[in-house]
């Protein structure tokens, strides 16, 4: 986790030191022992299910929530106890909250106001012209797509320039295919202004899209916070394995870098000894034909997604998933041989 940082490392734009925030009305914490840091430029999403306390977190963050203990600190200072507009830090509301009876370039430089003209005028031209909307800056807001008031309203947070920006489900009123165009955008957005982010989503698929790392909650607690593709090959428990893609979770009796499984031999990325639990992706289990009574799996179920295939295979007595290619096609029934590729994970022992 991040808590300990070598001498030589450079201080984070963001600390985050064990928040922990009750409501009244709930059973338990909200957020409940958080702790994570954000680097200067560096997009960090908070994903987890719904009610895992990533808004109640962002809200600690922006201070529109006050926790019970634990502090935030921005370049080292102290702004647990601050209010939201002295902390010189900029959100993106889900609804993106522009003003209705302003104009698109009147909203980019409301944040602006006080400051000569000419200045104001420059910096929202600038912007216009970053987020690709020059043309429409003379526009409401209700003549602009979802995708274009989102962009408006990144820009006029990013007209002030802040270190960091929070953004909270900011793609959940955009359809499917402008959610994935608008993702990369706003992820080079952030990159060209320099600013650092934090968003929150319960979608997969954009953090590891979008983010430089990605913090698995669960519970009010950060189970582990990694780079994309370090949590998703390496996850360190079985929620996480469970939550950020799919896996198959096996039993075994590891022997050194081996462990014996329903799915026969299989190589593990860590040493172990004994009984052990083992997290397999699908695609890392591979399906052949097996001649008569061969094989060591049956076919129960299978689905043709066009670029994949998911099937369901019995072996021994459970069940796992496999997803390969389009071209082999298994009817149900068939008896296959199942063999793993790479190490996989071991989640624990015992
Ligand atoms: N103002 C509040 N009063 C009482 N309970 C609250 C309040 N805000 C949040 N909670 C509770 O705290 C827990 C965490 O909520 P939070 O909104 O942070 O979760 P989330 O992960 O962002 O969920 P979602 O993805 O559904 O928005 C939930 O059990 C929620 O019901």
């Amino acid at each position: 986790m991040t808590d300990d940082h070598p001498a030589t490392a450079a201080r984070p734009l963001l600390s985050v030191h064990h928040l922990v925030r009750h409501f009244p009305t709930a059973a338990g914490a909200a957020v409940n022992g958080a702790s994570f840091d954000v680097a200067e430029g560096e997009i960090v999403a908070l994903l987890g299910p719904s009610g895992c306390g990533k808004t109640t977190t962002l809200r600690l963050v922006g201070g529109f929530e006050r926790p019970d203990s634990g502090t935030v600190l921005l370049r080292g200072r102290d702004i647990t106890a601050l209010a939201p507009e002295r902390r010189g830090i900029g959100f993106v509301f889900q609804d993106y909250a522009l003003f209705p009876h302003l104009s698109v370039a009147a909203n980019v430089g409301f944040g602006l106001r006080g400051r000569p003209a000419s200045e104001v005028r420059a910096r929202v031209a600038e912007m216009l012209e970053m987020v690709g909307l020059a043309n429409l800056a003379d526009r409401m807001p209700h003549q602009l797509s979802g995708g274009q008031q989102q962009r408006v309203a990144l820009a006029r947070t990013l007209a002030l320039a802040p270190p960091l920006v929070l953004l909270d489900e900011p793609f959940s009123n955009l359809d499917a295919a402008m959610r994935l165009e608008t993702r990369q955008e706003v992820r080079a957005l952030l990159k060209r202004a320099g600013s650092a982010a934090i968003l929150v989503t319960h979608d997969q698929e954009e953090a590891l899209a979008l983010a430089d790392r990605v913090a698995v909650m669960q519970a009010g607690q950060i189970l582990q916070i990694d780079a994309p593709a370090a949590v998703y090959r390496s996850p360190t428990s079985e929620f996480v394995a469970g939550f950020l893609g799919r896996s198959n979770i096996l039993e075994g009796e590891a022997r050194g870098n081996w462990a014996e499984t329903p799915l026969g031999r299989v190589g593990i990325d860590r040493s172990a000894e004994g009984h052990v639990r083992l997290a397999v992706r699908p695609e890392q289990i591979s399906l052949s034909a097996a001649e008569g009574a061969g094989g060591n799996g049956v076919i129960t179920g299978r689905e043709f997604r066009g670029h994949d295939q998911v099937y369901w295979v019995r072996t021994a007595d459970i069940d796992v998933m496999a997803l390969i290619g389009p071209n082999d096609i298994y009817p149900i029934g068939t008896r296959v041989r199942l063999a793993t590729s790479e190490p996989v994970v071991l989640l624990g022992r015992g």
